[in-house]
């Protein structure tokens, strides 16, 4: 299987719809690939909250008609990243109107296959934390030939209960779109590596280049195989990291190492025991 993960360049000198028409070109430049990924908020940027509103979008708005008409041209499974998404009608936990950092999947034929939004909103007590809702499902699709993805977004990887879920939903490979910090880059490696051995899956994990609304981004788009080796690894700025994998070692790992048939469900922490 051949993967491309598009680590594109979000710079505010840039215009959301020449981003959106250099995503598109970009898509299309990977004909012959299998399965193709652009980053997390990608049109503003992770860190442009003031943006956010600005350039919502409803699900099926410009991003969506760009990216479903690229997946087409290309004959690719794609990965769009993710849109900030103007809730149309009733839906997740903030209800009509609300915003959220939602995942765009199409098929080769350019159909809308799974949305996401993102269920962990990064930012404490503020930015995405606070202008976003949360999603609230756990989403996977299925690649027919090819794989079953699980579906996650930036900070959702520092929540391995969420990859367990997947797991548990049948992924083999999940792919994370993300918009993360320079300054955290060593979390970044070591929880995209950390989810690939624990759950004995491939890790695809997709960042974005450039420097926007002061934030340097740390790019190192990377891929991890289910044992847990890195099979490639971007640089800083804007690159399209394309790399080839064996889907089948997902199985395979976890039959020569089942360790995921040893978990222990259920386990509750003892009552605290007082002295009198
Ligand atoms: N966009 C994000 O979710 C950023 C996450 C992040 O910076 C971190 O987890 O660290």
């Amino acid at each position: 299987m051949r993967a491309s993960l598009i680590q594109i360049a979000v710079d505010e000198g840039e215009s959301v719809d020449s981003r959106r028409r250099r995503a598109a070109a970009l898509v299309r430049q990977q004909a012959g690939a299998d399965l193709v990924v652009l980053p997390e908020l990608w049109t503003t940027g992770a860190f442009a909250h003031d943006e956010f509103a600005r350039q919502a979008e409803p699900l099926e708005g410009p991003t969506y008609e760009a990216m479903a008409k690229a997946a087409t041209d290309a004959g690719v499974w794609l990965h769009a990243g993710s849109i900030p998404e103007r809730a149309e009608a009733e839906g997740g936990t903030a209800g009509e109107g609300a915003l959220y950092n939602t995942s765009l999947v199409f098929s080769p034929s350019g159909d809308l296959v799974a949305a996401y939004r993102k269920i962990h909103r990064f930012g404490f007590d503020r930015g995405e934390a606070v202008l976003m809702g949360a999603g609230d499902e756990l989403v996977t699709v299925r690649l027919p030939g090819l794989t079953t993805v699980g579906v996650a977004t930036c900070y959702d990887l520092r929540f391995p209960e969420l990859f367990r879920g997947l797991v548990d939903a049948g992924a083999e490979t999940f792919v994370i779109p993300a918009g993360w910090p320079e300054r955290r880059r060593t979390h970044w490696t070591l929880l995209a590596q950390a989810r690939a051995v624990e759950n004995q899956a491939y890790v695809l994990a997709c960042g974005t280049a450039g420097t926007h609304a002061g934030v340097a981004q740390a790019g190192h788009s990377i891929v991890v195989d289910p044992w847990g080796t890195v099979l490639a690894e971007a640089g800083a700025g804007e690159e399209v990291l394309t790399v080839e994998f064996e889907p089948g070692k997902v199985a395979q790992t976890r039959e020569q190492f089942p360790a995921l048939k040893d978990r222990v469900l259920g386990v509750v922490a003892p009552e605290p025991r007082h002295r009198s």
